[in-house]
């Protein structure tokens, strides 16, 4: 289903588990700061409406979304997170770097995932243009950042 066809922020609060006993680690590019600013709000905003405490939600930022994996990987391992949500937002320009910084970021969160112990959350856009980021950073398609956080909570919580 594209994310045209679907809310982004749209969760029913009654299935996600009380977040109130987990600690959440929040990793944010800051290029495009514009849009990241915007995931990270819906993030912590839906992470707090699902229980989690203020005192629980640690963020740090790096410079884009290519060094969101060290980032990650330094704070799943220097930090007591129980998941990180990585938030980044790549858009297209003139030449082929979109392609390998959008491929080498899903490989390398991927990778904390395989070989980690805590879940990292893919919070990060690839987008065509700056409208269809806007449109998904909490515009009309609804916040990805507030999707990233329900993941995170369903992931933290799965198998309890
Ligand atoms: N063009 C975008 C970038 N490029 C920067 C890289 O992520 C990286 O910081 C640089 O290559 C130094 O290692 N990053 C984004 O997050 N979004 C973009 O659109
Ligand atoms: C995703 C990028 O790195 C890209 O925005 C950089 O722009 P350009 O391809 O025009 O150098």
């Amino acid at each position: 289903m594209a994310t045209a066809a679907k809310n982004l922020s749209a969760y029913d609060k009654s299935t996600i588990p009380n977040a109130k006993n987990f600690l959440f680690g929040i990793v944010v590019s800051e290029w495009n700061s514009e849009i990241t600013e915007g995931l990270y709000s819906g993030a912590h905003e839906a992470l707090l409406d699902c229980g989690a405490l203020e005192k629980n939600i640690l963020r740090w930022n790096v410079p884009g979304s290519f060094e969101l994996t060290f980032g990650c990987k330094k704070m799943m391992t220097s930090q007591k997170v129980d998941a990180v949500i990585a938030i980044g937002s790549v858009i297209q320009g003139e030449t082929k770097h979109f392609d390998f910084v959008c491929g080498a970021t899903a490989q390398g969160i991927m990778d904390l995932n395989v070989n980690g112990e805590i879940p990292v959350i893919f919070c990060v856009l690839t987008d065509n243009n700056l409208q269809q980021a806007q449109e998904r950073s909490g515009g009309k398609h609804g916040n990805k950042g507030t999707e990233a956080a329900i993941a995170a909570i369903k992931m933290v919580t799965l198998g309890i």
